[in-house]
């Protein structure tokens, strides 16, 4: 249902933002589904009908396929509503230390055809490679924003919350198929694997939604301030024994900005686990919305393009 709609669903924040489930896969299952990554990578997108995934009816073909059908089983079960068609899949392998521009999940043909966006009830990211105890990769981050058909635009056009969601070996997130998001660039040089499931509607054991007492605010004020830091003012690590893999973030007056590469923050990029700030909004007014400069007062060059375009591909 396009957004925008009377009968629109409304996303509900946070719950709708990201739910993630460690341990999804038995370790068997995952390390078959993590060593067919690269040769599936350079497929293109599968389909698996819901008759084929429904316990009953059950019909799988390949790992891929007994993948969904353990994610239908023991997640998504219980959170689908009852017309869904099927899942659409997919694996990503990233270049290392690279991301995913913001965009969102949708039907391409829908959007080809009749230009209305249209998209996955659910989308599912099983990652199939986490980074190590004290490194973590880029997270996926997903924007409290949607598409607009009727505007022909993303709304909010400043969005002031977002969860971040780090990569865990076996750990499923699953959001709003609605919702805006992508993947920031990483300091960490580490294999960042990801096998997309997208579902074209009683919380499994293990699973971590995030609540309203998880949110981390930024706090008003004038300064950009880097997510490592918000996080660290919070007590927050992602990395080590207590490492947290999802966070929901509310900055009200500030933008997220992602850091564009290696070349940002005066040779420290490497320090960071996490590429990117929470700069105030004023600052960012200041360079002018096409402008390909960062601004003045915030040296590292932010990646423009991902920051201020929602890319509208997949
Ligand atoms: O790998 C991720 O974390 C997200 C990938 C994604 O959103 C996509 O491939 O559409
Ligand atoms: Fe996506």
């Amino acid at each position: 249902m396009p957004f925008g709609s009377p009968s629109a669903p409304s996303v509900v924040w946070p719950q709708s933002f990201a739910t993630v489930c460690q341990k999804v896969l038995p370790s068997e299952l995952f390390c078959q589904i993590a060593a067919d990554a690269d040769a599936i990578a350079e497929a293109p997108n599968f389909w698996m009908p819901k008759a084929a995934i429904l316990p009953g009816s059950r019909t799988v073909r390949t790992i891929g396929e007994q993948v969904i059908a353990q994610v239908y089983d023991h997640v998504l079960r219980s959170h689908l509503p009852c017309d869904w068609e099927g899942a659409e899949w997919w694996v990503q392998v990233y270049q290392p230390g690279k991301g995913l521009a913001f965009h969102f999940d949708k039907d391409e043909h829908m959007m080809a055809e009749q230009h209305v966006m249209v998209h996955p009830i659910t989308s599912c990211i099983l990652y199939l490679a986490g980074g190590s105890e004290d490194t973590r990769l880029g997270p996926t981050v997903i924007i409290d924003q949607q598409y607009d058909n009727e505007q022909g635009r993303a709304v909010p056009e400043h969005p002031a919350r977002c969860a971040l969601v780090y990569p865990l070996a076996n750990q499923l997130c699953w959001f709003d198929g609605q919702l805006a998001h992508g993947v920031l660039d990483s300091p960490q040089d580490g294999l960042r694997v990801t096998m997309l499931i997208n579902w074209w509607a009683a919380r499994p054991q293990d699973t971590h939604r995030v609540t309203p007492a998880d949110i981390v605010k930024v706090p008003p004020g004038d300064e950009p301030i880097m997510v490592d830091d918000l996080l660290e003012s919070y007590g927050i690590s992602v990395v080590g024994p207590n490492a947290v893999h999802v966070i929901a973030m509310e900055h009200q007056g500030y933008e997220l900005y992602p850091m564009a590469d290696e070349n940002s923050l005066d040779g420290s990029y490497d320090r960071f686990k996490t590429a990117a700030a929470f700069v105030p909004a004023h600052m960012l007014a200041s360079t002018g919305s096409d402008s390909e400069e960062g601004s003045e007062e915030f040296d590292p060059q932010p990646d423009q393009q991902a920051a201020e375009q929602l890319e509208v591909q997949d």
